[in-house]
């Protein structure tokens, strides 16, 4: 059972409401139109409700009665005969029925219609969001929650705004005309029939804010269960090699269980809460009838006025014993609507900056000033980095696994910025460029490079968008994937599985390549490309590298010293500082941590290998 929720009364959910209303606003403004024609119409069927029983008075107290007492006097008959005035209300109950029916449809159609396009625009807004919100953002938050914002939540939003606040709002505005009509006809009654009403709000309001609480968590367990159920699709390779079954249905019974339980806890309140307004109702009345047939026998009302306003009663009835449960929907839906309201609040703490501007076509010179960066505060992950490199240069980036190699050139992609310090790329500041544009001239492999369900063609060209398909054979060549890529069952429209699963890596590899190439941007970086890959794939994988990188500012992080040994500048990272920076030839004369490294992966190698060689210095 999950921990209790803070109650919170009514005044709980009206916030929440207002947050969402106002964050939807512009959208909900374009719609303007439609919403208030649909709201007039809701008007006139609310009007037409209360004309409902009327007929039936007067058919009571100007033919029934008269005619049951032998009485020839026919009090306001507005001048007609009871045959008459029989068929006029005959064809008044139809006539009020037909037109207010209309009337709802009118309504329920154009409210409908303004709902779907707002929360169409919503979800597209909040899907934009998500794809520009921070690298940061997305490595804290679960991608099945996320997800479940996304879908679940507005889809909740749309059926609650049709099928219960509109309903609720029509059943208020008739509320309050009944309440009008019956302080009219008798105001001592209405007031019997009013006295409970504080009460019911009261109970109603501490309920459903206890509702809402258990609602808002249970669809946080459901982003859980959603995110759980993800993370183990997308790795089932390995929960099946390691066999991790029955530990992760333990997590995931756990957390089905938490959810349940809320699920039950928010049901019980709803059902409990209908069922004590249904009870209270029925008090009323009878207090009403018991009261109101002493005052008809006392001449205060006609018989037909008691027939209106128990029938008033009646029908607020239905309205009431529907209100705890619809105001309980809504408080569910204003849960949901938060839960994607924060999602359009969040603000991407990597944006582009007041005044930034499109990039010029870079040369590709770039300098870390003083860079100091940490994931999180306290944790320094980079410690005052600075070095210089060169348009055109190649530059390796070696030292021990965690050292903060692939956060350093992170910062380059700007896919966070440093805490402090700067990093200059062609001598101007990278923050002052725009982030599309920026990046737009990097290209990027990495170590398992992620490919898109789609063609290969496509996938190709997701590198530069709207490449013509000569651009993309010519990026594939150069990676020398054309190959490959042909003798696929459709070439290059065949469709790859989720995430390029029907390639093999190194395939995998030469399509990111390609994908890289097809920018043809002046700086390149590349996170271990090769790794994983096969000495046959790797030499293929590295003979495209080559010839993507040739005369672009490539940065290539690397674990294998001697394939980067010919890099222009080898930067040699140390518990997230540069301990050296210099060629293979200087480094390996300082003798310092990168000349250690190197002989002990040489010695390796030629163990491996059974060769020996000379220790190139
Ligand atoms: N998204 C993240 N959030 C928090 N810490 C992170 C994140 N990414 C990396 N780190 C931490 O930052 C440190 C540097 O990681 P980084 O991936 O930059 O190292 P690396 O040198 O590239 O390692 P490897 O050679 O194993 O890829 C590590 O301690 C790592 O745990």
């Amino acid at each position: 059972m999950g921990q209790r929720p803070k109650e919170k009364d009514l005044k709980g959910v009206i916030p929440g409401l207002l947050r969402i209303l106002r964050k939807f606003s512009p959208y909900i403004r374009k719609q303007r139109f439609t919403i208030v024609g649909a709201f007039f119409a809701l008007l006139i069927e609310t009007g037409l409700r209360l004309l409902e029983p009327w007929p039936l008075k007067y058919v009571f107290d100007n033919i029934l009665i008269p005619a049951h007492n032998n009485s020839t006097h026919i009090p306001n008959s507005f001048g007609l005969n009871p045959v008459m005035l029989l068929t006029l209300s005959a064809l008044a109950i139809v006539g009020i029925t037909g037109l207010g029916s209309m009337a709802a449809y009118l309504s329920t159609y154009g409210m409908s219609l303004a709902v779907v396009e707002v929360l169409s625009e919503v979800r597209g807004q909040v899907f934009d969001r998500l794809q520009r919100l921070s690298l940061s953002f997305h490595q804290q938050h679960k991608s099945g929650d996320l997800i479940t914002r996304v879908t679940a939540d507005i889809e909740k939003m749309r059926l609650v705004t049709i099928k219960t606040a509109l309903p609720l709002l029509t059943n208020i505005i008739s509320l309050l005309g009944m309440l009008a009509i019956m302080y009219w006809l008798n105001w001592e009654l209405a007031l019997v029939a009013t006295a409970i009403f504080p009460f019911l709000t009261l109970l109603t309001s501490k309920t459903i804010g206890r509702i809402r609480s258990f609602a808002k968590q249970h669809r946080d367990s459901e982003g859980v269960l959603a995110a759980t159920t993800g993370e183990t699709i997308g790795a089932i390779k390995v929960v099946q090699v390691l066999s991790l079954q029955e530990m992760l249905h333990s997590i995931f019974a756990a957390q089905n269980q938490k959810s349940l339980d809320e699920a039950i806890e928010s049901l019980k309140l709803s059902a409990a809460l209908e069922r004590t307004v249904q009870v209270l109702m029925a008090v009323i009345i009878a207090a009403v009838l018991w009261r109101g047939s002493h005052v008809v026998l006392h001449k205060g009302l006609t018989p037909g006025e008691l027939l209106v306003f128990m029938t008033y009663l009646k029908n607020a009835f239905e309205p009431m014993r529907k209100l705890s449960n619809q105001v309980g929907q809504i408080a569910k839906a204003t849960a949901s609507g938060e839960r994607v309201v924060e999602l359009l609040e969040y603000e991407p703490n990597v944006r582009d900056l007041p005044g930034a501007e499109k990039a010029h076509p870079f040369f590709g010179a770039i300098r870390f000033e003083n860079v100091s960066f940490g994931y999180s505060t306290g944790k320094e992950i980079l410690k005052n980095i600075s070095f210089a490199v060169q348009p055109g240069q190649q530059v390796a980036v070696v030292g021990p696994s965690g050292s903060g190699k692939s956060t350093l050139l992170s910062l380059i992609l700007r896919l966070y910025d440093p805490d402090s310090g700067r990093i200059l790329i062609d001598s101007q500041d990278l923050r002052e460029y725009t982030l599309d544009s920026l990046r737009q001239q990097i290209s990027v492999v990495l170590q398992d490079s992620v490919l898109f369900a789609v063609s290969v063609q496509e996938n190709i060209a997701y590198g530069k968008l709207g490449s013509s398909r000569k651009e993309v054979e010519q990026a594939a060549r150069l990676a020398n994937a054309h190959e490959f890529i042909m003798q696929l069952p459709q070439g290059y429209e065949t469709v790859l599985g989720e995430r390029g699963g029907t390639l093999s890596g190194g395939q995998r590899q030469r399509i990111a390549i390609a994908r890289a190439a097809i920018r043809q941007a002046p700086i390149v970086i590349l996170d271990e490309p090769t790794t994983g890959l096969d000495s046959a794939s790797e030499q293929i994988v590295n003979a495209a590298l080559e010839k993507l990188t040739e005369g672009q500012t490539t940065f290539t992080i690397s674990h294998n010293l001697r394939a980067v040994q010919h890099a222009d500048i080898i930067l040699y990272v140390e518990g997230g500082s540069i301990l050296e920076q210099g060629t293979h030839s200087e480094l390996m004369r300082l003798g310092g941590h990168y000349a250690t490294l190197y002989q002990m992966q040489s010695i390796i190698d030629s163990e491996q290998t059974g060769d020996t060689y000379a220790i190139e210095a």
